[in-house]
């Protein structure tokens, strides 16, 4: 139902409207590439790519930005927030706020370097979020390989489309809660890495948790096959980044990623847009939202 022309007579501005936002964010800050990519992903394995993650909670509204997996650690809502904003000028209440993360996500793989594919449009907006879910839907990083394979599996995604999807993590940045455990205990883990980021991530919990640190640890900012290259070096971040590289069923093709990054880009463009057709609201259901942080 979804379509890349969705929007063609409805909103011709749509596409250089949402990327001229998203350019400028970045020029300010690189790192809201990362940011913006991720948003979409949180939402997508939440009930679809239904723009839930975007509501704020109120006083009797429980939305999904303090559940594990965001508190703390999900941004670029203002961005969005600009881009909704821009994009209701030329075009006022057509376009979902899904639409929108969907459209970013692909603009900042774009920007950053990355490959490119048609964005699909025609969501509609949820009116209804779910914490719970989020809970338990989005990945954690203590995860193992069979369990990463299980959570993207439940939304449709084959292992090789989280194993190319993984790739994301060629950009951005993670909380030293996030890898404390890694570099710590993990022994699948290069020495000289390990003690590098133990340097900014004290072993006990508390003052450092949120002290940050490189997924990528080679080309942070920049959308690249470095992600798998830094897994048969021993230096995945996570405790789930490295679980891609471990003698198991993924290791062949974590190995054809860093020989052939164009294989790369095409089954991340592919998954991508997999990723952004998990039950998408269509037709009479959800609505346009005017606002993304809350229902009309
Ligand atoms: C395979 C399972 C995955 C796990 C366990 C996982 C886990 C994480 C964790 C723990 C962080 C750091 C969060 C923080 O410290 O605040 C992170 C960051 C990030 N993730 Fe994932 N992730 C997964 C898959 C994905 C996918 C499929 C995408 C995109 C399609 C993605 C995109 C990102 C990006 C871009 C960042 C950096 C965000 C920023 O710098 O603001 N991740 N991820
Ligand atoms: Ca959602
Ligand atoms: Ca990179």
């Amino acid at each position: 139902q979804l379509s890349t022309s969705y929007h063609s007579k409805s909103c011709p501005e749509l596409l250089e409207t949402v990327y001229a936002v998203v350019k400028s964010a970045i020029a300010k800050e690189r790192r809201m590439g990362a940011s913006l990519l991720r948003l979409h992903f949180h939402d997508c394995f939440v009930n679809g790519c239904d723009g839930s993650i975007l509501l704020d909670d109120t006083s009797n509204f429980i939305g999904e930005k303090n559940a594990g997996p965001n508190r703390n650690s999900v941004r670029g809502f203002n961005v969005i927030d600009d881009i909704k904003s821009a994009v209701e000028k030329v075009c006022p209440k057509v376009v979902s706020c899904a639409d929108i993360l969907a459209t970013a996500a692909r603009d900042s793989v774009v920007i950053l370097g990355g490959p490119t594919w048609e964005v699909k449009h025609g969501r509609r907006d949820a009116r209804s979020a779910s914490q719970g879910a989020a809970n338990r839907s989005i990945p954690a990083p203590t995860s193992s390989l069979s369990t990463l394979i299980s959570s993207f599996k439940a939304q449709g995604l084959s292992a090789k489309e989280m194993v190319a999807l993984s790739g994301s993590h060629t950009i951005g940045q993670a909380r030293c809660t996030t890898f404390r455990a890694r570099i710590y205990n993990d022994s699948n883990i290069d020495t000289g890495f390990a003690k590098s980021r133990q340097g900014n991530c004290p072993k006990t919990s508390g003052s450092g948790d949120n002290n940050l640190a490189p997924l990528d640890l080679q080309t942070p900012t920049a959308f690249d096959n470095y992600y798998y290259k830094n897994l048969i070096n021993r230096k995945g971040l996570l405790h789930s980044d490295q679980e891609l590289f471990n003698g198991g069923s993924a290791d062949s093709q974590v190995r054809k990623y860093t020989n052939y990054p164009e294989a790369f880009s095409a089954d991340f463009a592919a998954a991508m847009i997999k990723m952004g057709d998990i039950k998408p609201l269509t037709g009479s259901k959800g609505e346009i939202r005017k606002y993304c942080r809350r229902m009309n």
